[in-house]
């Protein structure tokens, strides 16, 4: 077997999947939405859901939508027409997509987020305990870029970002940026009719992104950014595929192991690339000294941290927010995101888990800080 299909192959295993569609395809470009193309994406996932996967959906077409409704026939500079037809669009894509979801027995969910929801520790953990729970439920959350409200400064500007962040977040196996064209070329194939599709390579190679051009009218960002979301998605060891949105299928035989679209793989493992990404970009905000059991279960016996190994909790920080773990002569041996804030902490240090609903009123998880979130040092 040629390590091409090898990395094929894995794709089948993939039980958490992002798909994330651009505003060409989406509108039949700028023609308005294109209702029988998005119920045949909709049948591709709901077939997907019932081999067991896990779906979630980062829709883009708000701004192409909203053109079409209010008669426009170039898309705006100014960011309140943006927001203004981006609002009016939505109404509509969201329309569509329930409709096509619950034509196939299938409950889906509107969310709409910015960027503060996934840079913000605390709203980035709201914001994945909510979508967990979606996921849990098999609903289909259908997630766009809460246009209305952002700003030029906070905007995640193009879908392709926000589908690789919300990947990290869920810790999705693999992001699909399904797109107009059959994958990344060599070249832009709008401009050169000889460019090559490339089928495979590395998120992080340089020479992708030099050959990787802008986008379309409608869309934002072209191939540029697919790539860069390819790297960013890579961070928490996922894989992303830049797939042709009107082949045939082309969600379903991609998962069942089909040479399609541009796969572009991580160069680290998921919990390697994530603990890596969790040691080195979040700021310290407090401390948690251990007892010796908890220092030997973290470091030993690679478990999670229970409140019950907790003797003491220095500092202020939020739920979501990393904190030290230290040991009693002020050793430092693991960081972590932890589950509740420095006030609960207190509460909980040295208390078995039963005893948090009781405590606190309600229950977030067993664990202080769950051992995927924890690094230790
Ligand atoms: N190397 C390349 N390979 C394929 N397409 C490219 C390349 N460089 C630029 N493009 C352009 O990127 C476009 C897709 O990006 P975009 O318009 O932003 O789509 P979407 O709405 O799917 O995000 C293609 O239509 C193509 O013209
Ligand atoms: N939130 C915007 C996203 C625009 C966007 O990223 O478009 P695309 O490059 O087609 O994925 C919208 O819904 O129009």
């Amino acid at each position: 077997m040629s390590p091409t299909s090898n990395e094929r192959q894995r794709l089948v295993r993939n039980q958490r999947i992002l798909v994330k569609i651009g505003s060409a395809l989406l509108t039949n470009d700028g023609r308005g939405l294109d209702v029988s193309a998005i119920q045949g994406w909709v049948d591709q996932m709901a077939e997907l859901r019932r081999q067991g996967k896990e779906i979630l959906l980062v829709t883009s077409g708000s701004v192409a939508e909203g053109m079409v409704r209010l008669g426009w026939k170039t898309r705006p500079h100014s960011i309140h027409e943006l927001q203004a037809a981006a609002a009016v669009g939505q109404m509509g894509l969201i329309q569509t997509w329930e409709s096509a979801f619950k034509n196939r027995g299938l409950n889906s969910a509107q969310i709409l987020l910015t960027h503060d929801d996934l840079s913000n520790r605390k709203r980035y953990l709201n914001a994945r305990s909510a979508l967990r729970t979606l996921l849990d439920l098999g609903v289909i959350p259908i997630i766009n870029e809460n246009d209305t409200v952002v700003t030029d400064e906070i905007r995640f500007g193009d879908n392709d970002t926000l589908g690789a962040l919300v990947a990290n977040l869920l810790e999705a196996e693999t992001l699909v940026l399904l797109t107009d064209q059959a994958g990344l070329y060599d070249a832009d194939p709008r401009k050169n009719p000889k460019a090559q599709l490339i089928s495979e390579g590395r998120a992080q190679d340089p020479a992708l992104l030099a050959v990787a051009g802008d986008g379309g009218e409608l869309g934002r960002g072209g191939m540029f950014t697919k790539v860069s979301a390819a790297r960013l998605a890579a961070r928490s060891g996922a894989r992303t595929v830049i797939l042709g949105g009107r082949t045939e299928n082309a969600l379903i035989r991609l998962f069942a192991g089909e040479d399609l679209g541009t796969l572009l793989l991580p160069d680290d493992e998921p919990i390697t690339a994530r603990k890596r990404w969790l040691a080195g970009h979040l700021q310290e905000r407090g401390v948690l000294v251990l007892d010796a059991g908890a220092v030997k279960a973290l470091q030993q016996d690679g478990k999670s941290l229970l409140p019950v190994g907790v003797r003491e909790v220095r500092g202020h920080f939020m739920r979501g927010e990393l904190v030290v773990c230290v040991d009693e002569n002020e050793r430092a041996l693991a960081k972590g995101l932890v589950n509740y804030s420095a006030e609960e902490a207190r509460i909980l240090a040295g208390q078995p888990s039963q005893r948090i609903e009781e405590l606190l009123g309600y229950i977030e998880t067993p664990e202080l800080i769950h051992r995927d979130n924890l690094v230790v040092v």
